[in-house]
């Protein structure tokens, strides 16, 4: 009979290949507002980045914070609506989104991962040059007429050039990047970027060998709510079109197309609610989620 503790350490065996594969190599894991909240879902969450850094691995955290962005704005009174998944951010707008990512949800996640035992450090886009933003232009066709136009969004942004000067840095050292999705545009303003579409662009740049998306939901699910566990590009646009993927779905869903498109290999949106969902993913065979393929 095989004892727990066997059954423990063999499954500890089984994350070597993982190890082996990954070493060295770069993982970006995006966090999104809807897997945080729960204190000790976070700890699992640090503890996952801690050991991953630990074996040799590269992790970088991109967080967002939409619900809290949301929360806080309400609290002042703001108004806030979406366009196509994406904050509508005017002036007022844009500096609470840098208030609550950059500040608290930023440092709070670097507190989790350092409690662990790591090195995390706190940045946003602004940090060493890392991205510059353009403002984003978003386009939508009318149902009725046919017709395409242009969004305003106001201060929303596209990251349009990403150095990576500091995240090479970082690699070669003790210190694990949490970076929140804002960035300056050339034109000095501060720019709101969707946390997804800002992950998507940390990947592509770095060559990461994965890209990880933790929501609140098992992965993309069909009409009937079922979880769809492989979704090629064509059929990810075809769910778009008809209106399958909706809301914070899509730019999650648009990123890991250009992520694929970019040659980024492992692109997975799964379940940040599933106790290290990160671990189950990367170093075992239980992988979770929605594969997307090219
Ligand atoms: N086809 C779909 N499959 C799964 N989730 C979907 C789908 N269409 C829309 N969604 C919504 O997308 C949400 C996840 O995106 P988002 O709210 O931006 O989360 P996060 O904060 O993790 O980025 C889900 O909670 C769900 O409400
Ligand atoms: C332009 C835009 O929509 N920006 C997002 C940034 C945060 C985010 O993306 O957070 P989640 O990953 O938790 O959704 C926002 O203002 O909510």
């Amino acid at each position: 009979m095989t004892t727990t503790s066997e059954m423990q350490a063999s499954l500890l065996a089984e994350a070597l290949p993982f190890m082996q594969a990954y070493e060295h190599k770069t993982v970006v894991v995006k966090y999104g507002g809807h897997a945080m909240g729960d204190p000790s879902l976070g700890q699992a969450f640090a503890r996952d980045i801690a050991l991953l850094k630990q074996s040799g691995i590269n992790p970088i955290v991109v967080h967002g914070g939409g619900p809290q962005i949301g929360a806080m704005l309400k609290q002042m009174g703001i108004e806030s609506r979406f366009e196509g998944g994406l904050r509508v951010t005017d002036e007022a707008t844009v500096r609470i989104v840098e208030m609550v990512l950059a500040g608290s949800i930023n440092k709070e996640i670097v507190a989790l991962i350092n409690a662990e035992g790591e090195w995390a450090i706190g940045l946003c886009g602004k940090d060493g040059n890392m991205v510059f933003a353009r403002k984003a232009e978003k386009r939508v066709r009318d149902p009725d007429s046919n017709i395409e136009r242009v969004l305003d969004l106001g201060f929303v942004g596209e990251p349009a050039e990403v150095d990576r000067t500091l995240l090479d840095l970082l690699a070669r050292s003790e210190m694990i990047p949490v970076i929140a999705p804002v960035a300056p545009g050339r034109d000095g303003h501060t720019y709101n970027i969707n946390a997804d579409t800002f992950a998507g662009a940390i990947a592509g740049a770095l060559e990461a060998s994965r890209l990880l998306f933790l929501t609140d939901v098992p992965g993309v699910l069909d009409r009937n709510g079922e979880l769809i566990k492989e979704l090629s590009v064509t059929q990810a646009r075809a769910l778009i079109a008809d209106g399958t993927i909706s809301g914070g779905m899509i730019p999650k869903v648009e990123t890991c197309i250009e992520a694929i498109e970019r040659g980024v290999a492992g692109v997975v949106i799964l379940n940040g609610k599933t106790r290290h969902a990160v671990l189950l993913e990367l170093l075992t065979e239980h992988g979770a989620g929605t594969l997307i393929v090219p």
